[in-house]
């Protein structure tokens, strides 16, 4: 069955949308709920119910929590853990956990159980075996009480580890290759009952920091105590020291935002159509770095309005051009795919930066990117760093309605399809490969999409071809 997804030329998109919960805050709930010390049970409102997450509670389930998931998933109760953690799935071994390609699932339960202790194999899809975790399973080297390693070439999952929880308190870790890494060991750091301060400092660049950010601010909200004291080296470079005191998680009524990089789709199709439209539950001052995407889409024309609890995006009107820019989008990699889409509409090329991160994502979200938008027509300049994106002229946006259609491969990648499927609001016949994919992070993004812009602009096509 190949089946495929287009969306048809729309006139402005005009409308009001609230996305589901936050992937990033929900799996941090999780871990932060799931180890808090009290009697209640933590609930976790707005939750979003995806592969990502489903994944996240499956595991701890399969490790001996008890977890209840509401009807429709958004309200989450994570009462405590029974019995021996291994007993589910232990004969002789470790227990075999099925990550699937959830990075921060991957990431935050490597570091969270190797604190707690245990005998634990995480493995996941091919693509999960090809995501780098070597320098988050080296750090954890340096303080288990047993073993960590990995199987896979380059430092890559599986990660194998037994031991009896940490012994030390004092780590490095390198942060250019994910962030995620700093973030797990961050919510370890509660976890590991050293009865000493944990110190984590990070040697080297740190891409996607707003995401550490938020891990802190998770991290005290559940009750942990959490210091980020950033400095300037010598030689002008910054850097990060992180101090997690002692101190448990506590098990607390918890409400997450509505996801951002989800609602980046959304006003990405008001730019590009010059249409306007709202996402309510984001602030400018949410916990997720993404919601800076509109500042981007402000220097490229677009009129943006912030108030308390919703963000709103203009586009220009029809008939005008949005401006490229230059932008350093590495603190929020993962719109990148969202903007590109934006920037073959400019009057001239956008050219990104800071991104070398996003090669290890679920795809290599540079070189794979540029591949599926040269198939429009565009010319992209792939860098080291980031991309060129030129945008398309008229002839190449008013294609004739009868041309053979254009196919578009997601490659696995939830936000391929989900960006690349705002380009049929511009340009008639591009079809969108292995739609379903959304499913990692938006189960629901197509329907939500229709509900936004019309049902007659989403066409589906199930048959075999
Ligand atoms: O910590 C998080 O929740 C995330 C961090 C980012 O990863 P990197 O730090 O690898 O850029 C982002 O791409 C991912 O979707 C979620
Ligand atoms: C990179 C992403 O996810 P993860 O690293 O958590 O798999 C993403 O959701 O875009």
């Amino acid at each position: 069955m190949n089946c495929t997804v287009e969306v048809r030329p729309s006139p402005p998109v005009v409308g009001s949308i609230r996305p589901p919960g936050s992937k990033s805050l929900t799996n941090r709930a999780l871990i932060c709920a799931a180890f808090a010390v009290g009697k209640s049970p933590a609930v976790l409102h707005g939750a979003l119910r995806s592969e990502d997450t489903e994944v996240m509670v499956a595991a701890l389930r399969q490790v001996g929590w008890d977890i209840d998931v509401s009807g429709d998933g958004t309200e989450i109760t994570v009462g405590g853990r029974r019995g021996d953690p291994n007993a589910s799935t232990k004969v002789d071994g470790p227990a075999e956990l099925f990550i699937a390609n959830s990075g921060t699932t991957i990431r935050f339960l490597t570091a969270a159980l190797s604190a707690a202790g245990g005998d634990y194999r995480l493995s996941g899809v091919p693509r999960m075996h090809q995501r780098p975790i070597g320098d988050l399973t080296d750090a954890i080297a340096s303080v288990i009480d047993g073993r960590i390693v990995t199987e896979s070439d380059g430092g890559c999952p599986p990660v194998c580890m037994e031991g009896r929880g940490w012994n030390g308190h004092q780590l490095k870790v390198r942060g250019s290759v994910s962030s995620q890494y700093l973030s797990g060991l961050m919510m370890a750091g509660p976890i590991a009952a050293s009865g000493q301060p944990t110190v984590i400092e990070v040697s080297g660049e740190l891409v996607s920091r707003p995401y550490v950010d938020m891990t802190a601010k998770v991290m005290a909200d559940f009750g942990a105590v959490v210091h980020l004291k950033d400095s300037q080296a010598e030689s002008g470079a910054s850097t990060l020291k992180v101090v997690i005191e002692p101190v448990a998680y506590q098990p607390v009524e918890y409400d997450i935002e509505p996801d951002a990089s989800a609602a980046s789709y959304f006003w990405a199709a008001a730019a590009i159509t010059g249409g306007k439209v709202t996402v309510q539950g984001l602030s400018p001052d949410a916990l997720q770095g993404d919601v800076g995407l509109v500042d981007v889409l402000a220097q490229m024309g677009c009129v943006v309005e912030k108030s308390d609890g919703q963000m709103t995006v203009q586009g220009v009107p029809p008939g005008q051009r949005l401006t490229g820019i230059d932008v350093d989008m590495n603190a929020i990699s993962d719109t990148v795919q969202t903007l590109a889409v934006v920037a073959l509409f400019a009057d001239g090329p956008t050219r990104v930066r800071g991104v070398a991160h996003n090669r290890f994502k679920e795809t290599d979200r540079i070189g794979d990117l540029a591949c599926e938008l040269r198939k429009l027509g565009a010319t992209v300049d792939e860098h080291d760093d980031g991309m060129t994106i030129h945008p398309l002229d008229e002839s190449q946006v008013r294609r004739n309605q009868d041309a053979p259609p254009i196919r578009l491969a997601t490659y696995h990648d939830h936000r391929m399809a989900m960006s690349l499927a705002l380009v049929g609001l511009r340009i008639s016949g591009v079809q969108i490969e292995n739609p379903a994919c959304t499913a990692k992070t938006y189960p629901n993004y197509f329907a939500d999409l229709e509900a936004l812009i019309g049902q007659s602009h989403v066409w589906r096509n199930d048959s075999d071809d």
